[in-house]
């Protein structure tokens, strides 16, 4: 949990970060989640961003890496995130399976870090909001403490606070009750800190860019099934697997873009009603 990364980018105002979510692997690369191959959407979001040619100074995975609880999915993930040269930090979601997570990805060469320095000025903080076995989230008074050490020994840095679960309402009420059950305290801790000015989430498999309390909330597709936004039911989309492109600049500003596959390859059976 103590673990640093520190990312010293010599000369340089802005720092790029890749998200990338939900990506639902199984141990066996044939597998479906909802009719899509999770593995091939995932392989085929890691060469669209490759395609992109970016330079990407960090690669932040936000939970649900693995359906199956199994080592192997998460090596499947590591050996996807092989193919860049950036450094990647995760945390976990809902699906997560941590002892094998951690372990996998470590022994993958992936940094279990939960705070990332950039440069003098930015830190990323990575939550754990998974309550094992259940979709909801929460953060645990333990959690709740260490983010708020963090921030307090570092007051100046512009903070980007990483978790799976969504904070607020996404519009989606069936998704909206497997939310952050208890956003009401992490708001109790982050009043206290005005430079935390941005937060980012996986789970909701959507994109979404809301205003929580003065502060940035973003959501990003899933690199494979995507829910449809607005529904109060079960609802899947048809639209592309995605990831997110985050651009933080020295003066504390975040520029942010969603790609998309252009390809209609991945398209869920629709008639599904969960998993
Ligand atoms: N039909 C359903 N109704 C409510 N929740 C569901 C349904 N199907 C799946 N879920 C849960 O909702 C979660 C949303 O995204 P996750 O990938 O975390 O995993 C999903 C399941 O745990
Ligand atoms: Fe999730």
């Amino acid at each position: 949990m103590e673990s640093l990364l520190n990312l010293s980018l010599a000369g340089e105002s802005r720092v790029r970060v890749l998200q990338i979510t939900d990506s639902h692997l199984f141990a066996e690369k044939h597998e479906t989640l909802l009719g899509v191959n999770t593995w091939e959407s995932y392989q085929a979001v890691l060469e669209a961003i490759q395609a992109q040619q970016r330079p990407c100074d960090l690669i932040v995975a936000t939970g649900d890496l693995a359906q199956d609880h199994s080592a192997a999915a998460y090596q499947h993930f590591a050996e996807g995130i092989a193919r860049f040269s950036a450094p990647c930090v995760w945390l976990p979601g809902n699906h997560d399976f941590q002892p094998a997570m951690y372990s996998a990805l470590q022994d993958a060469g992936i940094s279990p870090a939960k705070r990332v320095f950039i440069g003098e000025r930015w830190q990323i903080l990575l939550l754990d909001s998974q309550v094992f076995g259940v979709p909801h989230g929460e953060l645990s008074e333990f959690q709740l403490e260490w983010l708020e050490n963090k921030l307090s020994d570092s007051p100046d840095r512009h903070t980007l606070l990483l978790l799976h679960h969504h904070p607020l309402p996404s519009g989606c009420s069936w998704l909206d009750q497997h939310s952050l059950r208890n956003a009401g305290e992490l708001n109790n801790v982050l009043q206290h800190f005005p430079k935390v000015r941005y937060l980012l989430c996986g789970h909701i498999h959507q994109e979404l860019d809301l205003d929580w309390n003065g502060r940035r909330l973003l959501a990003t597709p899933s690199t494979c099934v995507q829910f449809k936004p607005h529904c109060a039911n079960f609802t899947l989309d048809t639209v592309a697997p995605g990831w997110r492109w985050l651009d933080l600049y020295d003066d504390g500003t975040l520029h942010t873009e969603v790609c998309r596959l252009e390809s209609t390859q991945f398209r869920p059976d629709t008639a599904s009603e969960g998993y």
